[in-house]
């Protein structure tokens, strides 16, 4: 079965906790991606060298790895560099930011692209609008992402997942879409996927408890 198949129509969770954050350890990442995987999920996303290794150690499902450096303009997965090690880590789909936005080494997606493919890994375009999705596809990438939509200039952060644009990269692109981004619920996802994706991507709604308790805090009374 090749990875599309496997993905088709199928949940993508992502575990990932943040720097300074009590999980943030490759074997809480690890445990966290069976659990899920136990829970339904047809592949994990997860970030960081070692977090990909200890996962793809530890799982048997597709590991969607990428390497975040910094936090700000392209951090996700910058350059070839960073997809390789990602690639060489264990990722079998290597997520990387499509945007058009200078990166720190001058390269370009394409050149991530490349280096990722010579690694023996697909990549998923983390895009932040319809320009991306379509670049993206041109240069090469295997799967279109909604990864970053609401995170740069283009568009505006909508409440939940950027439907819209998911509707737009649906009409444009031919690779399969994944949607990523803002879906918290059941009924979000069930949105997403009644538009017909290849597949999508949900992370904070379930791997992330900070964020969570904070959604319940925030409903307490005054
Ligand atoms: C913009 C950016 O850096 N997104 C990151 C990409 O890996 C993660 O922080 C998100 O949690 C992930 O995309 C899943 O989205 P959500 O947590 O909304 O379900």
């Amino acid at each position: 079965m090749t990875l599309k198949e496997q993905l088709e129509g199928k949940l993508i969770v992502s575990c990932q906790a943040y720097p300074g954050e009590p999980l943030r350890e490759p074997h809480i990442t690890a445990m966290m991606a069976k659990a899920v995987v136990e829970g339904g999920a047809a592949a994990v996303r997860v970030q960081g060298i070692e977090d990909i290794k200890a996962t793809a150690e530890a799982v048997t499902v597709p590991v969607v790895g990428l390497w975040k450096d910094g936090h700000e303009g392209v951090y996700i997965t910058p350059t070839p560099q960073h997809a390789r090690a990602c690639a060489e880590a264990g990722a079998d789909i290597v997520a990387i930011d499509a945007t058009d936005r200078p990166r720190p080494d001058g390269s370009s997606f394409a050149d991530c692209v490349r280096a990722t493919h010579e690694a023996g890994a697909l990549v998923m375009a983390d895009c932040s609008c319809l320009d991306d999705a379509v670049r993206a596809e041109a240069d090469g990438a295997d799967f279109i992402g909604t990864t970053l939509a609401g995170y740069t200039e283009s568009r505006p952060k909508t409440e939940g997942p950027d439907l819209e644009l998911v509707k737009e990269v649906l009409g444009a692109v031919t690779k399969p879409v994944i949607v990523e981004g803002r879906i918290h619920s059941p009924e979000d996802l069930k949105a997403v996927m009644e538009l017909g994706p290849c597949s999508a991507c949900v992370g904070t709604a379930i791997t992330h408890p900070t964020s969570l308790t904070k959604w319940f805090v925030a409903k307490l009374p005054a």
